[in-house]
């Protein structure tokens, strides 16, 4: 079979019956691999059944993907297109999500295990409102006009598309990482290779289909599914992509800054979003059960498969064992179950590799002697499910203070005072997001002041914005996504000196 041909996906649950490209998408088609035969089976986390397989893209497929960007970079896209039309054509494909959100949630709860209303009203409806966000730049896109010598001189700037992109996303949320990484990049006129996440490749081939249909030139958009150590390094050391933006682990993006390094230097333009273990504080004065209900969110929204999971709890001494029964009462209504089914509020992990790491970890916590408040069993039944499980009296040293686990495991320690918490939270070599809850405001400021994160939620946690930058300090990341600032991500500023007046004479 030469994975280039649908395939029909049948959800039991639901009776929908959706076809499902399963080849390459480069310059607008569905196509086979040049040179490989290798496939990637896509997994169904609730069950461990195979849903369907795809092509997995070889180092040649990622050279033929970024012709195809480089040329329509060069002819239809790029600086031949303006910003009204690009404005128009990401509208449009909006458009077209939002008229498939259910069919797409579906087929993302299927192939990443969250629940189908999560899936299509969250991670679809950002998408779709992020994609619309950006579309509203596209016309906007405007450099400065700098006064160098008044009655002989102007220079100004211009901000260009920095060219092909390419884009390595995850498998927590494929269809967001998609949406955050395309809409910029498409907004300003940069042409993208999209490399999915092998373990979600589904949704982004569907997206694809969307894109031709949406109107875009051919090769503005490329979809190639592939081992990281394939498609993705191929990317990252690729002489003829202009930017990689990454989104995953820690470890991987040091590779890919590694390999932009050594290749034709992408390091001004290389973005990177990875991990985390971010600390999420209660104050005695907070509103405990408000605050439980965002510590419950912080660490159980999309099963703690979250680069933001506020996984570090920390709770004041005075309001503690008030705060932890009312927390583990909570956490406990959670109903983890089949993505399909209406009730759940969480799904199963992605995939064993995932689960196996959760579940070494709860080993580790037992092991380093932390005290389980909750969960940490393995359920008999087949489907990577995980319980929402909580460790108590956690120390630094311990692996589970320190390590990202991505999964639903919270790690709870207890402070007595402002200065103690501030040192417990800023003690882990991440710095991507941080909470706190309390009814102080002079407390809120001092704190969001010295927490050492890209975001600080206060009185909340985890709510995003597409006009809000997102992004991270210290390893947890380089540039920032969403908002105007993304924009500087994906354009190239140059500057133009023009003399209208002064002649040179020589010699100087
Ligand atoms: N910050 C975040 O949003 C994410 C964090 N993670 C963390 O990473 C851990 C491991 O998960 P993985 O799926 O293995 O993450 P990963 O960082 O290896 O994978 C993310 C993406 O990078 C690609 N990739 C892998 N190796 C590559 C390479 N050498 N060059 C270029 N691209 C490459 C993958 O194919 C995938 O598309 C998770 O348990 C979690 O702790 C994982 C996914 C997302
Ligand atoms: N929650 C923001 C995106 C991420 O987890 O990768």
């Amino acid at each position: 079979m030469a994975y280039a041909q649908p395939v029909e996906i049948i959800i039991a649950q639901t009776g929908r019956k959706i076809k499902q490209p399963t080849g390459l998408f480069i310059n607008n088609e569905f196509v086979p691999s040049v040179d490989s035969t290798d496939v990637i089976e896509c997994i169904n986390p609730a069950t461990e059944e195979v849903i369907c397989s795809v092509a997995a893209g070889s180092e040649k497929d990622i050279d033929r993907a970024v012709a195809a960007a480089r040329t329509a970079f060069k002819t239809t896209w790029g600086k031949n297109v303006t910003g009204i039309e690009r404005s128009r054509l990401i509208n449009k494909l909006a458009d077209l999500i939002e008229r498939d959100a259910q069919e797409l949630g579906e087929l993302e709860a299927l192939n990443n295990g969250k629940p189908v209303k999560i899936a299509r009203d969250f991670d679809i409806g950002d998408s779709v409102s992020c994609l619309r966000y950006y579309a509203g730049w596209a016309d906007k896109i405007a450099g400065q006009s700098l006064e160098v010598d008044n009655k002989t001189k102007i220079a100004f700037t211009r901000h260009d598309p920095i060219g092909v992109c390419g884009q390595i996303i995850p498998w927590n949320y494929p269809i967001n990482m998609w949406s955050w990484k395309v809409a910029p990049a498409l907004a300003v006129g940069c042409t993208v290779v999209m490399k999915p996440s092998e373990i979600t490749p589904l949704t982004a081939l569907k997206l694809s289909e969307l894109v031709a249909e949406a109107g875009f030139p051919p090769g503005v958009v490329n979809t190639v599914p592939s081992l990281g150590s394939v498609g993705g390094s191929a990317l990252a050391s690729h002489k003829d992509v202009d930017k990689v933006a990454f989104t995953g682990s820690t470890v991987t993006g040091r590779r890919v800054m590694e390999a932009a390094a050594k290749s034709n230097l992408k390091k001004a333009s290389v973005s990177l979003e990875l991990g985390g273990k971010s600390p999420h504080i209660i104050f005695e004065s907070a509103d405990l059960d408000q605050a439980a209900n965002w510590a419950c969110l912080g660490i159980l929204y999309n099963t703690g498969q979250d680069c933001t999971a506020g996984s570090r709890l920390f709770v004041q001494e005075s309001i503690y064992d008030k705060f932890m029964s009312i927390l583990v009462a909570k956490a406990q209504e959670l109903v983890v179950g089949d993505g399909f089914d209406e009730k759940s509020g969480g799904g199963p992990v992605v995939s064993k590799i995932q689960y196996d790491k959760i579940f070494r970890y709860i080993g580790y916590g037992k092991e380093d002697g932390a005290k389980l408040a909750l969960g940490g069993e393995k359920r008999p039944s087949k489907g990577y499910f995980v319980d929402p499980t909580i460790f108590t009296d956690v120390k630094p040293g311990m692996r589970i203070f320190e390590d990202e686990i991505f999964g639903p495991v919270l790690a709870v320690t207890k402070f007595k005072t402002e200065e103690e918490a501030v040192q417990l939270a800023n003690d882990t070599t991440y710095g991507l997001g941080a909470g706190l809850h309390s009814n102080d405001a002079n407390q809120c400021m001092r704190v969001s002041n010295e927490l050492e994160a890209g975001t600080v939620w206060v009185n909340q946690y985890n709510l995003l914005y597409n006009n809000v930058p997102f992004g991270g300090k210290k390893q947890s990341g380089i540039g920032r996504e969403l908002g105007s600032y993304a924009l500087e991500e994906y354009t190239s500023v140059k500057a133009v000196h023009w003399n209208f007046g002064e002649k040179l004479g020589w010699p100087l």
